[in-house]
């Protein structure tokens, strides 16, 4: 399905099209990739109401990473770049927002494009009594957000919509973390639409004097591991979460621990990267792969496997060998990841069909549709299904592939730019989302299929700690 939206370049401010590399032989290269998105912003967030001094090393420098902490700054907290050991940036030491101190005045967050600064700021603002006008791009104001806005209502904070539901929107008033409890406060909630509406509620859930319980009604909640990484940080900042009824989370009172904290490398981020190995029948390594961790992006271990590649993870680092056949696959609950699995499945064997992810609709783009007009307009065949993607493998043919101002949609059009001649990513600044270094590690990628080497040399794109 072809829109008149998606015949319209993606942002106002988008780049110059970008001729995507093309690898005629198999990568191999060693990838250093930046730390955690959805990690990175969690970590500000906490260290912004814990009991004292924290430290990020190693954290996301990226377009989200900077609204966060503009945010959170905003909002009284003291974030200082310090040296750090990360290949990307400086570490961060971050001073918590000072709660006893009255509040007053009124504070503008702009959100971009991020979930977790539109979804998370907006509880934090209604500890501080300032009061707090949300807005961010064009695409933001129809993301959804009616979810995070009624809970607020629900706690007698109050929330200035003109009855949107959606951004702009001002918090106009609330102290919750001085409000007189005598028990946990109460939200039910439809986080049908996205996960981070419970994580936004759960990450603040401490502060209230008597504690929280969210409850979800509705459809399944997507991106599940998603929740699972807001419980675990929670918990390991000393923070006493009971996730064991379905549906409903309890988030008892009080503080959370200042920590001192290593950021995992973005996993989701690492796909577009281990997708080249089975791109191109090549090989990938990325180090620094945690042992154990939340990421959803962990699951590139069994995706990648059952659609054709050889993965082996030894010493921390993951390795992705491609055989050279992509395998059509049926994959459930893809998340974040999507997008990268859908330009696979465009390149693999036989039709694939990817379900759980009508809440991609509700992404930086819709996701669903955009896949299916992009793949389309490379000659493939695909279509949307009410909860997913079915992807049919047709030979592809170069054109601009248009990016939605999406991050995800740019690397889609990079992944297939390797295996198809002429392909050209519009936007590819976009990119700079969750990993402005990707244009430079993805040519440095590339340029390593060229490169005539023997069979023992491994070549390396940022082979940084590798
Ligand atoms: O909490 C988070 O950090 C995220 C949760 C997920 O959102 P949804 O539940 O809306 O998919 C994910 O897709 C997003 O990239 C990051
Ligand atoms: C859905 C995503 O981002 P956000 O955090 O803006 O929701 C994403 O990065 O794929």
């Amino acid at each position: 399905m072809t829109t008149d939206a998606h015949d319209a370049p993606s942002t106002p401010h988008a780049t110059a099209g970008w001729p995507a590399p093309r690898a005629r032989s198999g990568v191999d290269a060693t990838v250093v990739v930046p730390a955690s998105k959805s990690l990175t912003n969690r970590y500000l967030l906490l260290a912004a109401i814990a009991d004292g001094p924290s430290r990020l090393r190693k954290p996301l420098h990226s377009r989200d990473s900077v609204l966060m902490i503009a945010a959170l700054r905003a909002l009284g907290a003291g974030i200082e770049e310090i040296d750090g050991s990360g290949p990307y940036g400086p570490d961060l030491a971050v001073t918590p927002i000072d709660f006893a101190r009255e509040a007053h005045g009124s504070v503008a967050v702009d959100c971009g494009l991020a979930g977790t600064v539109m979804r998370f700021v907006p509880p934090l603002a209604a500890l501080t009594g300032l009061q707090a006008a949300f807005d961010g791009d064009p695409h933001a104001r129809t993301r959804p957000m009616s979810p995070v806005v009624d809970a607020l209502r629900q706690l007698g904070v109050e929330v200035d919509d003109d009855g949107r539901g959606s951004l702009p929107f001002t918090v106009a008033g609330g102290r919750l973390a001085t409000a007189p409890a005598d028990g946990p406060a109460r939200v039910r909630i439809d986080a049908s639409q996205s996960s981070q509406f419970v994580s936004a509620l759960l990450l603040v859930g401490a502060r209230l004097p008597g504690g929280l319980v969210v409850e979800h009604v509705g459809e399944s909640v997507p991106s599940l591991d998603h929740i699972g990484m807001t419980v675990e940080v929670l918990r390991a900042s000393g923070v006493d979460v009971d996730a064991s009824a379905p549906s409903s989370w309890q988030v008892a009172p009080g503080a959370v621990r200042a920590f001192d904290v290593e950021i995992e490398p973005d996993l989701s981020n690492a796909g577009p990267f281990l997708a080249a190995a089975l791109a191109t029948g090549g090989t990938v390594r990325v180090p620094g792969w945690p042992e154990r961790t939340t990421q959803v992006g962990d699951q590139w271990r069994s995706i990648l496997a059952r659609m054709g590649a050889e993965v082996e993870f030894d010493g921390g680092v993951l390795t992705v060998r491609g055989t050279g056949a992509i395998h059509a696959a049926d994959l459930a609950d893809t998340s974040e990841l999507a997008p990268t699995v859908a330009a696979l499945c465009a390149l693999a064997d036989g039709p694939s069909r990817l379900s759980g992810i009508a809440h991609l609709r509700g992404h930086e783009t819709n996701r669903l549709e955009a896949l299916v007009a992009e793949i389309k307009r490379l000659g493939g065949d695909a279509e949307e299904t009410e909860d997913g993607l079915i992807v049919r493998p047709r030979p592809l043919r170069g054109t601009l592939v248009r990016s939605y101002a999406d991050h995800r949609m740019a690397t889609f059009a990079a992944i297939l730019g390797l295996a198809v001649d002429g392909v050209v990513v519009e936007d590819i600044a976009s990119t700079g989302k969750t990993m402005p270094e990707f244009p430079d590690l993805w040519t440095d990628l590339a340029a390593t299929a060229e490169r005539p080497r023997p069979p023992a040399e491994a070549g390396s794109a940022r082979a940084k700690g590798a």
